[in-house]
Parts: structure tokens; sequence; C-alpha cells
């Protein structure tokens, strides 16, 4: 599908499935909605699935994997070599998010979107890495598309493979620097309030990195009610895969899972593109980046888990999947209150 079909084919969530799946809930031996968000997740995905029969135990992470030209600002603390590093660290299954998938029970599906190296992953390469945005744009409108493209493609791909649940992650040096940009520009929130320390950065470092994003916004102007001009000007090819794959996902009826800063800002983007697909998005932890928390409020989502994470690739998506599976263990297997000779609780007001 390219994007325009994506677009179209988002339709609003399936509100039968959910109300069939509330019905469920509370005919449940508990306390009305005392389960809370687990509730409100499986209702959600009863939703996007068109099936109260909730079924989300085949899963994969999929972090999209690219460089940044504009690391030779020293916007990081870290240098781009480290991208191709954790991304063969991936294959390996000695990265963080890895070993998390191991853990708990997820599949792992790396993209090489625009690594500035060879890696071993599947090559979905736009270019090696994207241009300074401090002196340039970042890339073409058209390798803008074709990134998005791309993350459509890796959701068609999931759904053809029997995946029922997609979590986002990403790997790029960089791409903090690259999220404040486009969320500031998104939220029109000042660069000073969405700029944090990224992977570790000094004060000096992190007002080296402020006037750098506020130069690059400056020099190109990005129009904020265009999510693609955004992401072509001070954006990157993760960013603009991961909005794919978002998309993809809600086209599809997977439900997506956002992980961190970048991962949010990818959802901001595909949600500038098609409101509906927020819909389809799941929120699992706040990051620890100031932007973190400003953009899942804009997207309307609270997310369950404040573990001051703010390691990417995954590794907060991946941390709903327990409370997940608590939530669907009690829903499909728990006694209604039938069962236990009570009477179901009405609602108070
Ligand atoms: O997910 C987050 O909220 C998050 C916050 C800060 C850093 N990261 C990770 O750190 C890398 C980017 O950091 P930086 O300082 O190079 O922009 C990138 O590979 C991300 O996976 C991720
Ligand atoms: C080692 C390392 C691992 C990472 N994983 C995601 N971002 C990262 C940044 C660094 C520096």
């Amino acid at each position: 599908m390219n994007l325009q079909e994506t677009l179209e084919k988002i339709v609003p969530l399936d509100e039968a499935a959910m109300e069939y799946s509330r019905k469920r809930w509370d005919g449940i031996a508990h306390p009305l909605h005392s389960l809370g968000k687990l509730e409100d997740m499986v209702v959600q995905a009863a939703g996007m699935t068109g099936n109260p029969n909730v079924r989300l135990e085949k899963r994969v992470l999929v972090p999209m994997c690219a460089d940044n030209g504009v690391v030779e600002e020293g916007v990081t603390q870290s240098g781009q070599e480290i991208t191709a590093l954790v991304t063969e660290n991936f294959l390996s299954g000695k990265a963080a998010s890895s070993i998390m998938c191991r853990s708990v029970g997820c599949d792992m599906f790396p993209v090489d979107v625009g690594v500035a190296a060879e890696v071993g992953i599947l090559n979905r390469k736009i270019a090696y890495g994207t241009k300074n945005m401090a002196k340039e744009p970042a890339m073409s409108r058209e390798q803008a598309i074709r990134a998005i493209e791309t993350g459509i493609e890796v959701a068609e791909m999931m759904k053809e493979k029997g995946y029922q649940m997609i979590a986002t992650g990403e790997m790029g040096i960089g791409n903090t620097t690259t999220s404040s940009a486009v969320a500031s520009v998104l939220l029109e929130l000042p660069v000073e309030q969405m700029t944090g320390r990224g992977a570790g950065l000094s004060t000096e470092g992190l007002m080296r990195k402020i006037n750098v994003i506020k130069k690059a916004v400056a020099l190109h102007k990005p129009d904020k009610n265009d999510a693609v001009d955004v992401l072509a000007k001070v954006g990157g090819f993760d960013l603009a895969a991961l909005a794919g794959l978002y998309l993809g996902g809600a086209a599809l009826h997977i439900p997506v899972v956002i992980d961190g800063v970048i991962s949010a800002t990818a959802a901001m983007a595909a949600a500038a593109m098609c409101p509906l697909a927020k819909d389809y998005m799941l929120a699992s932890h706040v990051s620890k980046e100031p932007a973190g928390a400003l953009l899942l409020e804009r997207l309307g989502k609270e997310a369950p888990l404040h573990c001051d994470m703010c390691l990417g690739e995954g590794t907060g998506a991946l941390n709903l999947f327990p409370l997940l599976d608590t939530g669907l263990a009690v829903y499909h297997s728990m006694d209604d209150f039938g069962d236990w000779g009570m009477e179901a609780y009405q609602p108070l007001d």
C-alpha cells in the first residue's frame, strides 16, 4: 500500500466489539473497572481488531534503525558508529531490547532504514544517514515518503507473518535532536521545553543542541500543517518509517505500542497525517525526556508506566506486555459474578 491508500483505509474503532468487551469485563467477578487501564487496553484492542475475543500473544518489536547527519554538530555524547554497533547487537541478541524480548516473549524484526554502515538486518536503506539539518534539509520529500512507505511495507510484512501486535522501537544516535525538532514544530512549543539530554549530554552540550534545533527550524521553516514536510526537513528516516508503521498498523487493524520520546514523536507525525490512527496506538511508558509527557498528552494517551526510562529501542513498549498479559488472562479465564452466586454490579452514576 502506498501512503495515500493507507490513509484511506484507516477507519474508526469497532464500537460493537468494544461494547461487547466492556460487557465481558463488567460481568467478571470483580469491582467494576477495578483493573483500570488493563481493562481499557483490552477494550481498545477489541475495537482495533473488531474482535472481542482479543488475542495478542504473537507480537513483534520493530526497531527502525538510521543515522542522522546532525550529529556532526556535537549534539550527542555518542559517536555515530554506536548506531551500527547496537543494531548489530539486535541480531546477536545482546542489546537491552533483545534481552527484554526474550524475557517477555516477543519476536524482534529490526529494519535498516538508513544506518551509515552495512549492518546485517533487513536492508531498506533510504540513504547512509540523513543530511545535516543545521545546514540543509535532512532529506527530500520523496525520501520522507519512501521512508514512511517502508514503515507501511513492514506493517504489511508483520501482518503476513501473523503478528497480532507491534511494539515500536528505534536506534539512531542523534534521534532525540530530530525528535525534539519535529515535536516542537508539530506541538508549537518552544524548543527549550522539548529538548533533553538524550543518551547523555553535558549542560553545555544541551545548550548547543537547543541552538542547533532552533537554527534548523528557522532555516527550513517546516510547515506545521504538513507532517511530511516536517519529517523531511528536520526529521530522520527512523521517525518517518515509524510514522509509516503506525499508519500501516492502523490500516491493517494491528495494535501498535508507543515506546519513548522518538516513537511518540513519530506517533504524533502519524496522527497529524491521520487523526484516526491514534485509536490504534497504545501508550506504554512516559520517557524521562521532557517531550515524552507532552507528546502523550497531545496524543490523548495516558501511559500506565512511569519508570524514568529513556533507553529507547522499544524497551518501554516491551514492558507493557506483562501488564497486558495479566489483564488478558483475567479477561479470558475468570469467572462471572453468576458463577460465584453473585449479582452483577450496576454502574452507580
Ligand atoms: O526512548 C526514549 O525516550 C529515548 C530517550 C533518550 C535516548 N534514547 C536512545 O538514545 C539514542 C538517541 O540519543 P541521542 O542523545 O544520540 O539523541 C537513540 O538510539 C535512542 O534509542 C531514547
Ligand atoms: C550504548 C547505547 C545503546 C543504546 N540503545 C539505544 N540508544 C543507545 C545509545 C547508546 C550509547
